[in-house]
């Protein structure tokens, strides 16, 4: 069967009819069409020629490919965010609006932790009525739990979270005390106070909406909540566990793009009092309708503009402080926390500046590749297209093992953390294990690795507030708490875990870094940039 149908489509090769001279041709139409056959030939073979000079090129021009690793928070992201802020400042510039909604929905976690911890029970041991300081001058209290919705509307108003917050008026806390705050703060009238929680309850529903506008219909799962974050170590009330969970994209969606396209559509949008802990966020989720939504682009701004005034007496509120300060909840150290810029980022004509979008929280899961050709001329043209894959931070670590350059972010800030995916586990500690394994790690074991210590700014504010990392760090003993000598302590340790691991000598870069500071980062940026080529012009051996 098998020679048969060869042998018919030698008969049958369409070329055959399609190449063969005209029947009848003359000698010199056979002597034209040969010449024309002729410059066809040239003609094909100069494109061929071209293609493989272009081939040739785009061999030569290597692809950089850059590797983000490090636990979640610890500023993969927001070090991306620089680098396409530096080499790309058109498409940062453009997407920054976008930014709009994810700052927003910062504000709104902000504001739900502190509602929370005003709506919530605290533990026995955390309550003012049994912490040592309070026990013989305050009120009794209850800590029976209750349903709370999630932005306000308690059912029961007297319960006992209002009780605490009255107790408060009765402690007084050095540190809150002293404040300059506390002269222009005072404390919320109970019924005042239920009555703004009332007036806040808009949010809840604007919150559904913006979750709903960030993740295209169909697609419930790529944005979820997520866990808490920046609990103090050792984690002293298991039952801290406050609502204060996090949005989350999964890479790939295309988030920003249905940002920009959404409009939305909630279908039963009057703000209802009842408690329902579930209902912003899962079940009551608004369905995005496309281009026809009933509500305007800007619902989300035009609700906090309207709620700005509340939001901020209720954050200016000294009751909230110390009810915050006695539940361990730093939220000015929470990442996105935008509460005491409301004025600015609430206005109705509110732009998200380079540092806001540096500043705001987005967590990522997954791994996601962002590719870029510099804007930005580097003075080398090899090099030029760039791959950065951003790992969402996670301790489990299956990352992608080969790549030409890595950079590994330590939050050093971090030693009085815990993690948020795993309460007993310290920032510090997981950062090391990390460092450890990326460092034995065989397949990377000729990529020089850079090292951010990330953070600096925060571990300086920590530090000069009295924080002694030597209560954190044993090892580091009586050595002078400022930042130099602690961040060049830090340094000697991820040195010598480098030095001890490393399959083979190599390279090692170490930088103190704060990436959401634009100033500092760019420099380093610039200098991981030209290393990197470097490396990338040795490997090629153009060098
Ligand atoms: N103050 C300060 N904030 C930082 C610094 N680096 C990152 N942040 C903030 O910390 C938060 C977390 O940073 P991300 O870049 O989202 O962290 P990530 O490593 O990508 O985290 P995952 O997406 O969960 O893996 C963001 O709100 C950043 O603005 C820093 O050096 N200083
Ligand atoms: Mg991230």
């Amino acid at each position: 069967m098998r020679g048969s149908s060869s042998v018919k489509a030698l008969f049958d090769d369409p070329f055959d009819s399609v190449l063969k001279p005209p029947p009848g041709e003359t000698p010199e139409e056979c002597a034209r069409r040969l010449s024309r056959e002729e410059e066809a030939l040239k003609i094909s073979m100069a494109i061929d020629a071209g293609i493989k000079t272009e081939r040739q090129l785009r061999k030569k021009m290597r692809i950089v490919r850059l590797l983000l690793l490090g636990q979640s928070e610890s500023g993969k992201s927001t070090t991306l965010r620089q680098f396409q802020r530096l080499y790309t400042p058109t498409a940062f510039r453009e997407e920054r609006i976008l930014w709009r909604n994810i700052i927003q929905l910062n504000i709104l976690r902000s504001v739900r932790i502190i509602l929370d911890a005003l709506n919530r029970p605290s533990s026995p041991q955390m309550s003012p009525s049994t912490s040592p300081k309070s026990r013989t001058r305050t009120l009794s209290h209850s800590p029976r739990r209750r349903r709370v919705s999630q932005f306000g509307g308690s059912s029961e108003a007297e319960a006992s979270p209002t009780r605490e917050y009255l107790a408060g008026r009765e402690l007084s806390d050095p540190e809150t005390d002293s404040e300059e705050h506390n002269r222009e703060s005072h404390y919320l009238d109970p019924t005042n106070l239920e009555a703004l929680k009332m007036r806040l309850l808009p949010l809840r529903h604007i919150e559904a909406l913006l979750i709903a506008k960030l993740v295209p219909p169909n697609e419930d799962e790529a944005t979820q909540l997520g866990g808490s974050s920046s609990h103090s170590y050792p984690p002293s009330d298991p039952s801290l566990s406050y609502r204060s969970q996090e949005v989350f994209v999964r890479p790939g969606l295309g988030w920003k793009g249905a940002l920009a396209r959404a409009r939305v559509h909630y279908p039963n949008s009057t703000c209802s009092n009842e408690s329902d802990e579930s209902s912003s966020s899962s079940t009551g989720r608004p369905t995005s309708a496309g281009n026809t939504g009933l509500e305007t682009s800007d619902e989300p701004q035009e609700v906090l503009n309207a709620c700005r005034a509340d939001i901020m007496q209720l954050w200016a509120d000294r009751g909230v402080r110390e009810l915050l300060h006695r539940r361990k909840i730093k939220l000015e150290e929470h990442p996105g926390f935008f509460l005491n810029d409301l004025e600015r980022v609430t206005s109705l004509k509110y732009t998200p500046t380079d540092d806001d979008v540096l500043k705001a929280r987005l967590k990522t899961v997954g791994v996601s590749e962002y590719r870029f050709r510099m804007e930005v001329s580097t003075g080398r043209e090899i090099g030029a297209d760039w791959r950065i894959v951003d790992v969402g931070g996670s301790r489990s670590q299956s990352w992608v093992p080969f790549f030409d350059n890595v950079i590994f972010l330590a939050p050093i800030s971090g030693f009085d953390q815990v993690l948020t995916e795993d309460r007993s586990v310290n920032r510090l500690e997981d950062s090391v294990l990390l460092w450890k394994a990326l460092c034995s790690n065989t397949l990377l074991a000729n990529v020089d690795l850079v090292l951010f210590l990330n953070k600096c700014d925060i571990l300086e504010a920590k530090l000069k507030a009295g924080v002694r990392l030597a209560r954190y760090v044993r090892s580091y003993g009586d050595r002078e708490n400022d930042l130099d000598t602690v961040s060049k302590y830090f340094r000697g340790k991820f040195a010598a875990i480098h030095r001890e691991y490393s399959p083979n000598p190599r390279k090692f870069y170490a930088f103190c870094t704060s990436v959401t500071d634009t100033a500092t980062t760019a420099g380093i940026i610039a200098s991981v940039r030209d290393m990197v080529i470097r490396q990338h012009l040795k490997q090629s051996k153009l060098m």
